[in-house]
C-alpha cells in the first residue's frame, strides 16, 4: 500500500487548518449560539471579549487530529482508486480515472475519515463554544480546561458514546460531499490542463479552492445538525436524536437554520483547500 499519500495528506491538512481556524470558530458560534446578530457582530464580540486568542480556541488539538484525519482521507482515496483502476498517483495523469471511480473513492475516504474525525470534532466544537475570556483574574472558570480535560470529562459524564455524539450527522455530511470534493477538483484540473501534463500551481490552487467551496456548500445543512448534536448533552439532552434535532430546529427557526454558517464555510473553504491541495501535490511531486 503506497504511504506517500498518507504523509502528504497529513502535512497538507495541517497547513490548511491554521489558515481556516478563525473562520471556523466564528461559524461554530453562529451555528450554536443565538446571541450574535451576524458575522461581523460575532467577530467584534469575540475580539473585544477574548482578544485575538478567542479566534484560535480549540486549535492545538485539531492541528494534530485534522492532520491525521486528512491523511486518512487522502490515503484511503488514493488507495481506493488504485484498487478500482489499477493506477498509482503518478500514472493517473496519463490514464485518468472515470468520474464515477473518483466519486466512489472520495466517498470511501470521506466515510472513513468521518469516523476518525468524530471525537476530535466534538471536542473542538465544545471548546470553541466556551466564550469565557482567557487568563483574567476574577472571570468565571470555563467548563473545560483544555482538550484532554474536555475528553476526560465527557468520558466520565457521558460515557464513550458521548464522544461520538453527532457522528451520524457527520457521516452524512462527509460521505457524499467528499466524493464531490474530488470530482470537482479533478474536473477543474482536467479542464485547465493540456492532456497528459501536470496541472500548474495556479490551477491546483483554484481547483482546490473551488472543490472546497462546492463540498462545503452542500455539506452545510448536516454541518449545522452535527454541531447542535455535539453541543447537546452538555447541559442535559435537548434532542432525542438526529431527526428530532432537524425537526425541532426547523420548527423553531425555519428553513434558514440549515444554511447557518454557509458564508463562513465557503469563505474558509477556499484558502484552506487551495493550500491543502497545493501542498499535497507539491509533496507528492517531490517524492516521485
Ligand atoms: C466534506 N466537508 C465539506 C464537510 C469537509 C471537507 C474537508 C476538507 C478540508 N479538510 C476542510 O476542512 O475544508
Amino acid at each position: 500500500m503506497p504511504v506517500e499519500e498518507f504523509v502528504a495528506g497529513w502535512i497538507s491538512g495541517a497547513v490548511g487548518l491554521v489558515l481556516g481556524h478563525p473562520f471556523d470558530t466564528i461559524k461554530v458560534r453562529l451555528q450554536t449560539q443565538n446571541t450574535y446578530q451576524g458575522i461581523v457582530d460575532c467577530i467584534l464580540k469575540t475580539y473585544r471579549h477574548e482578544s485575538v486568542l478567542g479566534f484560535f480556541k480549540g486549535m492545538s488539538f485539531p492541528i494534530a487530529s485534522v492532520a491525521l484525519v486528512n491523511s486518512v482521507l487522502f490515503g484511503v482515496y488514493s488507495n481506493t482508486l488504485l484498487a478500482l483502476t489499477a493506477t498509482s498517483h503518478q500514472e493517473r495523469r496519463a490514464q485518468p480515472p472515470s468520474y464515477t471511480n473518483i466519486f466512489i473513492a472520495g466517498c470511501t475516504g470521506g466515510l472513513l475519515q468521518a469516523y476518525c474525525l468524530a471525537p476530535f470534532d466534538l471536542i473542538k466544537v465544545r471548546l470553541q463554544n466556551q466564550t469565557e475570556p482567557r487568563m483574567q483574574i476574577g472571570s468565571s472558570e470555563p467548563r473545560y480546561r483544555g482538550p484532554v480535560h474536555c475528553a476526560a470529562s465527557i468520558l466520565r459524564e457521558e460515557g464513550p458514546q458521548g464522544l461520538f455524539r453527532g457522528s451520524w450527522a457527520l457521516v452524512l455530511r462527509d460521505t457524499p460531499t467528499l466524493g464531490m470534493y474530488f470530482v470537482t477538483y479533478e474536473g477543474l484540473c482536467r479542464q485547465y490542463t493540456p492532456e497528459g501534463q501536470n496541472p500548474s500551481s495556479a490551477t491546483v490552487l483554484v481547483a482546490g479552492g473551488f472543490a472546497g467551496i462546492a463540498s462545503w456548500i452542500t455539506a452545510t445543512p448536516f454541518d449545522v445538525i452535527k454541531s447542535r448534536m455535539q453541543m447537546d448533552g452538555l447541559k442535559g439532552r435537548k434532542y432525542r436524536g438526529m431527526l428530532d434535532c432537524m425537526a425541532s430546529s426547523f420548527q423553531q427557526e425555519g428553513i434558514g437554520v440549515f444554511f447557518k454558517g454557509m458564508t463562513l464555510n465557503s469563505a474558509r473553504a477556499f484558502p484552506v483547500n487551495a493550500a491543502t491541495f497545493l501542498s499535497y501535490e507539491y509533496l507528492l511531486s517531490l517524492w516521485r
